[in-house]
């Protein structure tokens, strides 16, 4: 007969009770309350109280059968195990085999709206977000039209989101020279809800968003610091000394060769030294401690890393991400002319992908993100394929778990890896306590897919980006299809189709 045990809900109790899990043939896991959101519309579902069950539920550590009651948008139990005695009167959504996993969150994603909504937008990119299972997305305060960089802008990004999100979304503000060395601008941009700061140390390609230096950035963290928020880098920096690699005139800019060696390691090298000062201020103890560094998209897996890893070895609390396109291409693949490659920092050669991935098996790099970054197709310049003038970003949002799973496979990574870098570990940048996790007490943020399932990203897959044909993921081969994304408890993407209402929130810092 099977064992039951109730849970206080979330917190320190629960590895013990995994524990218990195995010992016994069944357990419940109940939170403590419950909340309901969402409204008419918002879910594909007509009720809000329901269980989800399958083979693969990817809960406390574990993979295994269980069953999951979400209730008014809340995760209320989890019964692992033998759970069929638990799942009384209540619908159950018997998902068989496929894996139940906590939604996708995505940390760095350009949604461009207000002002470039012609390069994606609120309500196509979480259309995507919700197709591609991923349940929360925050937002970049830069190619939105003006950057998110005050409370006004902040404002402005809320509005222009109203009735258009189908997924939760987050907003980073912009730490640049206006606001850096002023706090009480910075603070009024914290207070009005933005979830941390991110900053450029080169160009960022968006006039009204200028690069800050590190003093900037000094300054910028003790403000943080206060807030408990991180501050995002692009890590970039054009070193003071031009090597003699980089580029002469006489290269052709079609060719992918001529692009890596305009935006050499060096780059990423020269701005984590010159982040040294700023990431020791954040050791116990320091000017800024409190706050958070975080390294977005590293793609120099040599010395970069290393300094990285040295850093946070020496108790700084940095925090690395790497985004799938450097997991899955590599420059030797890159055909000339083909735009849909750049981005910045660039992919690089095949040994240097495979040292991002056991740097990432290793718990060196923390997390993934999408770096979603898309225009409108002509600054592609896909016919004149020139890799110097071409907008730099990759097109990736609705692809980024089975593109991860597809290339992680070879590697031997696993579910709960998976779930570690795309749910777990982003949860905690963005300070959401409640997401994250399938747990009693979260939010039911849950993506259903099919692992096995392989499908070619040809022309006739839907595809919910504003603009398909600029995706380097187009005609891959890839294994793993969302079948059913819940963002807290409404079923708002399943088996082809959106919930007819956007009921996204937008998540704010208090
Ligand atoms: N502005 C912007 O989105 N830049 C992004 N694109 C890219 O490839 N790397 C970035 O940082
Ligand atoms: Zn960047
Ligand atoms: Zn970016």
């Amino acid at each position: 007969m099977a064992a039951a045990a109730a849970a206080a809900g979330k917190g320190r109790a629960l590895p013990l009770l995994a524990v218990a899990a195995a010992l016994a043939a069944a357990l419940l896991y109940r939170a403590p309350f419950s909340k309901s959101l969402g409204g008419e519309g918002c879910s594909l579902l007509p009720q809000d109280h329901f269980w989800i069950a399958s083979e693969r539920v990817v809960t406390l550590g574990r993979v295994g059968p269980a069953a999951v009651e979400v209730k008014g948008g809340l995760i209320n139990a989890i019964a692992v195990g033998d759970y069929r005695s638990f799942v009384l009167r209540r619908p159950l959504l018997d998902y068989g085999d496929a894996v139940i996993m906590p939604g996708l969150i995505d940390v760095h994603a350009h949604l461009d709206e207000p002002g470039r909504a012609e390069w994606e937008g609120f309500s196509t990119g979480t259309r995507a977000a919700a197709a591609g299972g991923i349940t929360t997305l925050v937002d970049m305060p830069l190619n939105s039209f003006p950057s998110t960089v005050s409370e006004e802008t902040l404002k402005l990004k809320v509005e222009a989101s109203r009735d258009k999100l189908y997924v939760d979304v987050g907003f980073w503000g912009g730490l640049v020279p206006e606001n850096a060395l002023n706090p009480s601008k910075l603070e009024s941009l914290l207070n009005a809800g933005v979830l941390g700061l991110k900053s450029f140390m080169c160009p960022s390609g968006i006039n009204d968003f200028p690069m800050t230096n590190s003093t900037h950035i000094e300054e910028g963290l003790v403000t943080l610091a206060k807030y408990k928020r991180p501050l995002l880098i692009h890590a970039e920096r054009i070193p003071d000394v031009e090597s003699d690699e980089g580029i002469d005139g006489e290269l052709d800019p079609r060719s992918y060769s001529t692009y890596l060696k305009s935006r050499p390691p060096i780059w990423e090298e020269s701005a984590i030294r010159d982040l040294q000062r700023a990431m020791k201020d954040t050791k116990v103890g320091g000017r800024s401690e409190g706050a958070h560094i975080h390294i977005v998209h590293l793609s120099d897996a040599e010395t970069s890393l290393q300094l990285l890893k040295d850093a946070k070895h020496n108790g700084a609390r940095v925090s690395i991400e790497t985004c799938p396109h450097y997991l899955a291409f590599s420059a030797e693949e890159v055909p000339d002319g083909d735009t849909r490659f750049k981005c910045s920092p660039p992919i690089r050669h095949a040994a240097n992908k495979d040292n991002l991935w056991e740097a990432l098996l290793d718990g060196h790099i923390d997390m993934l993100s999408s770096d979603h970054s898309p225009s409108t197709p002509d600054l592609k310049l896909m016919e004149d394929g020139n890799f110097l003038k071409a907008w730099g970003g990759i097109s990736s949002l609705q692809f980024v778990l089975p593109v991860t799973w597809s290339y992680g496979k070879k590697h031997g990574i696993t579910l709960n890896q998976l779930a570690s870098w795309w749910s777990e570990k982003p949860a905690m940048l963005a300070g959401q306590k409640n997401k994250g996790s399938i747990l009693p007490g979260y939010h039911a943020d849950i993506v259903v897919w099919k692992p096995e399932a392989e499908f070619q990203l040809d022309n006739s897959h839907a595809v919910y980006h504003k603009h398909r044909n600029i995706s380097a993921y187009l005609g891959k081969e890839l294994s793993g299809k969302v079948l059913s994304t819940f963002v807290r408890g409404n079923l708002v993407f399943a088996e082809g189709k959106h919930a007819g209402a956007a009921c996204g929130a937008t998540i704010l810092a208090k």
